[in-house]
Parts: structure tokens; sequence; C-alpha cells
């Protein structure tokens, strides 16, 4: 069953178009995260599906009812619907457990459930000044579920975190899904938070959805280059390196250059099925060492766990053909 359905919306502000006829839909629990460089739209599009901001035209549909925008309705927002903002507050100098009280909709055993998800029980009796980021963030999405909302939506919820409270949140997010069964989206710059999560991923680039699909789709089938940007490193080959490393494999370009990930570049022993090549640099990124890999037309990153090379070292790589994607 969708749950949502956003159909052409379009926003425009002071004459700037900043959202263009964007449809999608999600299902009940379907993880959606939307994701697209700084200024491409995707918190423009959350609060939309929130009813917090207006679209010029287009349409959402929330659980078979129309979300109505802050022209027409007097308290913006939809009650089935929460929206946790990069910039949200907390009221100053209040005991949490006086905030979150305020809010709430539900039993003492659901609350004490939703605080233990929220990982916010140890800090029912500090005031909301005696707190860190992470754990003002974790009481501002407390708050916002003791309404029991049946749609989450996330702006940026990892960012300025540290990496301890990024994965208490990551377990918080998950357990939201699994436990209270809420269904979420989620906006991210790191790849690593959307890929890992999402069962879907929305790519926003000016203002259009550019790509729709799988995190395994998108990653590896990138619809162009800013797409196959947003979620990690990659090979683009000149003609004539696409041209070599097609013939391999016996394939046509048909005009088409090759995008390779640096994961899926192996380094072989010898010359068969293979590009010759000399190590031109290796950079340690921590759980993995990075090769520069000269050819005759192209310089390649290799990635590999433990490389027995040094510069300058004559090298052969190969592809596999399902590794090769050619845009
Ligand atoms: N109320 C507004 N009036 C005018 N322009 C706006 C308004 N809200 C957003 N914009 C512009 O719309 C564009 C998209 O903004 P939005 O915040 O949706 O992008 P974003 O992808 O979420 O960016 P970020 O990742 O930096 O948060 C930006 O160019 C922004 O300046």
């Amino acid at each position: 069953m969708n749950l949502l359905e956003v159909d052409g919306v379009c926003v425009e502000e002071a004459g700037k178009t900043i959202l263009q006829r964007i449809s999608f839909k999600q299902q009940e629990f379907q993880k959606i995260a939307v994701a697209g460089e700084t200024g491409s739209g995707k918190s423009t599009l959350l609060k939309v599906v929130a009813g917090l901001a207006q679209p010029s035209e287009g349409s959402v549909v929330f659980d078979g009812e129309k979300v109505i925008g802050p022209v027409d309705k007097l308290v913006p927002g939809h009650p089935g619907i929460a929206y946790l903002s990069q910039h949200f507050e907390l009221p100053h100098s209040l005991r949490v457990e006086q905030v979150l009280r305020y809010a709430n909709a539900l039993s003492a055993e659901e609350a004490g459930f939703l605080y233990e998800i929220c990982r916010v029980e140890h800090l029912l009796d500090r005031k909301t000044n005696q707190l860190s980021g992470g754990e003002r963030q974790r009481i501002a999405l407390a708050r916002m579920l003791s309404t029991a909302p049946r749609l989450l939506l996330l702006d940026e919820p990892y960012s300025n975190l540290d990496t301890a409270h990024k994965n208490i949140l990551k377990s918080v997010i998950r357990d939201i899904s699994d436990e209270l069964e809420i269904t979420c989206t989620l906006i991210s710059h790191d790849p690593h938070d959307t890929l890992s999560w999402a069962d879907e991923l929305l790519v926003l680039q000016e203002g259009r959805l550019v790509q729709q699909g799988t995190p395994q789709q998108i990653y590896r089938h990138p619809a162009n280059m800013y797409t196959a940007a947003l979620f990690g490193s990659y090979n683009l080959l000149s003609t004539a390196g696409t041209a070599a490393l097609a013939a391999l494999h016996n394939l046509h370009p048909n005009g088409k250059s090759v995008l390779v990930r640096p994961e899926k570049v192996k380094l072989e022993t010898n010359g068969n099925k293979a590009l010759a090549g000399k190590v031109k640099s290796i950079g340690y990124f921590g759980s993995f060492y990075e090769l520069e890999v000269q050819l005759p037309d192209d310089l390649v990153k290799v990635r590999l766990a433990e490389p027995r090379h040094q510069p300058c070292d004559p090298v052969h790589i190969s592809v596999a053909q399902e590794d090769m994607w050619f845009m």
C-alpha cells in the first residue's frame, strides 16, 4: 500500500524554480533516502511532503488524504507526518522530562518504550542546557515521535554529530522503523548513511529528480556523473581507454565512456585480458589503499586491502564485464 504519493510537485520562490515536477511513491515501512548536492532542493521537498512548504503545482497525498500547504492552513503541517529539521529547537532550561511530557500523546508504557528506543531514559532529569548536540537531537526526535506520527522525515540527522553519537542515532533510526513501525525518509550527504539504510534512493539535481532506484542500481548504474560522484569515487575512462577495456571483452562502446568504481578494478600478474600500466602513487585510507595506475590514456584509481606494489611498478589491470557501466 502506498502511504505517500507525491505527484508533479513544483516549488517556486521569488521567481526561482526550486523543485520541478517531482513525483514518487512511498509504501508503508519503505525506507527512502534523498540525496543531492547542497541547494538541490532536498529540504524543500521534505517540507512540501510535511505540509510546511507550499507547492506551486502538484499534490501530496498521505494515506489517501491530500496534504494541505501552509497557504491554505492556519496551523501548517499534518498530524500523521513529523519533520525533524536540521535547525530544530528545544525550550531553554526545562527538564527533559517536562519537554517530553508536553508533547506526549502516548500512554506511560508507550512513552517509556519510546524513550528507550530513542536512548533518552537516562536524560529525563537533565535540563535542556545540560545536553550534548547528539543528546539534544534524540530528545527532539523523542518529542516528535511522542505525537505518534506514521511518517517521519529526517533532514540531515547525522550532520554535526561525532562518530559515537552518529552510531547511536543510526541504531535509534533503525529501531524507529523496526520496533515502532514508523515509515522513515531521510536526507543525508554521506553515501555511507544512505546506501546501507535505504530501500530506495531519490537523487535530486537542481530541483529535478534525476534518478530513483535501489542503492545497488544507483551505485552501480548511475544515470549521470553527478549521481556517480554523490555515491563515491569512480573512474570514467577516455574514448581510447574505454575502447581498450571494452575490446578485452569483445564489447562495443558505441560512443559511450566506461565508468568503473575503484574497488572493481583488479590488478593482474600478467597481461592476459588486462591492460598494461604503471603505479603512479599509493595512498593509505585506513580500511583500504588507493593506487593510481597510469594507463596509456587514463589515470585509474584502484582500491586494495593490502597492495604489494611500489610507485613505478609495472602492473596490469582488468575489470569484469558486469562491473563496467557504459554512459
Ligand atoms: N523560502 C525560500 N525562498 C527563496 N529561496 C529558497 C527558499 N527556500 C529554499 N530556497 C532555495 O532553494 C534551493 C534549495 O534549497 P533546499 O534547502 O531545499 O536545498 P537542500 O538540497 O536541502 O540544501 P542543503 O543540503 O544545503 O540543506 C536553494 O537554492 C535555496 O537557497
